[in-house]
């Protein structure tokens, strides 16, 4: 099977800072995305291959956006969860302010089959990767609008994903560099038996696993396969989550790879974004697209639909 990489067009160079949390709004077949420090969302109509709308606001940065069932979006500023109005202009807060009295920022954000939103903060981070640790929670905010924390002394809480059977939920801590696994109860949407079911130290089929950087944002296919992108890796790797294994790797032109979410009319391109932050003059020079939103297509694999917020 072969794919083919490139930058998606109207999209060359798009994040001025750390582009991150994807998502295909399959109603609109539009991408939408942030960047971050920016505090701005970007909306990509399919179609067209043009931007056709932008949110900038200067309360902090924006690390999430998902739509909301409703009408508008949920979105994130700071240590804040709001919500957008479908007018693209009105913010209202959801919820009161996370770890208050600390550096904090959200981070990224998914929602669960029911339709709650997970998201998670991490410590005020100078330098990417460089941070004080242990810092973040993972909190939920449910349909009725209660917000509560449900896993502490997080590094950079990053990807979230559900499998097929609506069991296990998976969740990326960037620095001990891990996808965790936990039973996840649909129903009451509570989460137990933490276990990791990949580490990046213990990829030993990548050759030297220093070169897989460390996991960020991820996504899951309709085989239940985990497509985890690799910020200092430059590169998204599909893993099995039953065997911790390394199943396919994909080299993306960017060596500060974020997130990725697949999309497209067919639910088979997978849409990959990058950090343009702090980049330096050989990272430039060696990739030049940094900055950009990429697609890969030609996978043979669809992914599955991203929930919304359905509260
Ligand atoms: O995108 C994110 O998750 C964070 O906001 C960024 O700060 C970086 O990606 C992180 O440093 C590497 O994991
Ligand atoms: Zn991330």
């Amino acid at each position: 099977m072969s794919y083919k990489v490139e930058v998606v067009p109207g999209l060359e160079k798009v994040a001025k800072t750390v582009g991150e949390g994807p998502h295909w709004d399959d109603a609109s077949q539009t991408l939408m995305f942030v960047d971050i420090m920016e505090g701005t969302i970007i909306w990509w109509d399919y179609k067209t291959g043009a931007i056709v709308n932008r949110y900038k606001t200067d309360e902090g940065p924006v690390t999430l956006v998902v739509p909301r069932r409703s009408g508008g979006y949920v979105i994130s500023t700071g240590r804040k969860l709001n919500h957008l109005q479908a007018d693209r202009t009105t913010v209202t807060p959801l919820a009161e302010e996370v770890d208050q009295g600390t550096q904090n920022r959200f981070n990224d954000g998914k929602c669960d089959p029911k339709g709650r939103l997970w998201a998670g903060t991490m410590g005020h981070e100078p330098v990417p990767t460089q941070l004080e640790l242990e810092m973040g929670s993972l909190y939920r905010l449910d349909l009725e609008g209660q917000l509560t924390k449900w896993v502490e002394k997080v590094s950079i809480s990053n990807g979230l994903a559900w499998d097929l059977e609506k069991s296990t939920m998976y969740y990326i801590d960037s620095i001990p560099k891990v996808v965790y696994a936990f039973d996840y109860d649909n129903k009451t949407g509570d989460i137990s038996n933490r276990r990791t079911a990949i580490d990046y130290s213990k990829c030993l089929e990548s050759g030297d696993p220093k070169e897989l950087g460390v996991p960020d944002g991820m996504c899951i296919d309709t085989e239940g396969k985990l497509w985890v992108a690799c910020f200092f890796g430059a590169r998204v790797i599909r893993f099995d989550p039953q065997t911790g294994k390394m199943l396919q790797t994909i080299p993306i032109p960017a060596a500060r790879v974020t997130s990725c979410c697949f999309g497209g009319p067919n639910m088979d391109i997978l849409y990959v974004t990058c950090s343009a932050f702090q980049v330096d003059e050989n990272e430039w020079k060696k990739y030049p697209s940094t900055g950009s939103v990429f697609q890969v297509t030609g996978l043979g694999v669809k992914g599955c639909t991203a929930n919304v917020y359905e509260g």
